[in-house]
């Protein structure tokens, strides 16, 4: 990788000091994973504290008048912060391995190449140029319907969500939840423990599993089941930008 390419070295150190093979294997066996403390509470409090100012941001949705749930979220323009760009490039590369596995056992031919400056070179080549990191805000009765990060033809295969605020503390409820429907099986739910800092990485839309007669595909979801009281905030980490 040429010096452009290579991801910022704070934020690649704070992601080395995870079990790359640990978050591999529980990718592997649940379809998530999660980095305790990814940020500290001072970066989440900064991170959804721009949710409320008029800059940084290239859209607004609010999910009811979409049948999404109930909340809203904006997406960042370009330039993103500094923090939200650094862990995106840098947290892509450790993923990317994992991502061609899967598709290698799902028999798809895509394969992702190493740095995220080269994969967003196809993205922005298919017309796929719009950011989407968001941030997501949740008040009382705030949920989030189960959906796939979905935003045109190339797909990057894994996200991270970070949860910015405190369960117990800011929120209640609120729970990061995602559902993996097998083929002609009835569904699984997860609900991940997340805490302030928290990420969750996961499977965007399928992922494979190994079955006693070789490896299918599996259909996950996730979302966010009703917030019972509080303020709840997420950045959300998506790889491939939107058309
Ligand atoms: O608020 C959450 O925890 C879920 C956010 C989400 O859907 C996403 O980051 O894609
Ligand atoms: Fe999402």
């Amino acid at each position: 990788m040429n010096a452009q390419l290579r991801p910022a070295p704070e934020a690649d150190a704070r992601l080395q000091a995870f079990d790359w093979a640990r978050i591999s294997g529980e990718l592997d066996t649940h379809g998530c994973a999660m980095l305790e403390a990814l940020l500290c509470p001072q970066e989440c409090a900064a991170l959804a504290g721009l949710y409320a100012g008029d800059e940084g941001f290239r859209s607004r949705v609010v999910m009811g008048r979409h049948g999404f749930g109930r909340g809203e979220y904006r997406y960042f323009s370009y330039p993103l912060p500094e923090l939200v760009e650094e862990l995106r490039s840098a947290a892509y590369p450790r993923l990317a391995p994992i991502a061609n596995r899967w598709n290698a056992s799902m028999g798809l031919p895509v394969r992702y190449p190493a740095s995220h400056a080269e994969f967003m070179a196809r993205c922005h080549a298919a017309g796929q140029r719009r950011p989407t990191p968001l941030l997501l805000q949740y008040g009382a009765g705030d949920y989030n319907c189960l959906h796939q990060d979905l935003y045109g033809e190339h797909v990057f295969p894994l996200q991270l969500a970070i949860l910015l605020s405190e369960p117990g503390r800011d929120f209640g409820g609120g729970e990061f939840v995602l559902t993996e429907q097998r083929p002609r099986m009835q569904s699984r739910v997860e609900v991940v423990p997340l805490r302030q800092g928290d990420a969750v990485v996961f499977a965007v839309h399928q992922r494979p599993l190994q079955g006693t007669r070789g490896s299918y595909r599996v259909t996950m979801r996730h979302g966010v089941s009703r917030v019972r009281s509080g303020h709840r905030h997420t950045l959300g980490i998506i790889f491939h930008d939107a058309t």
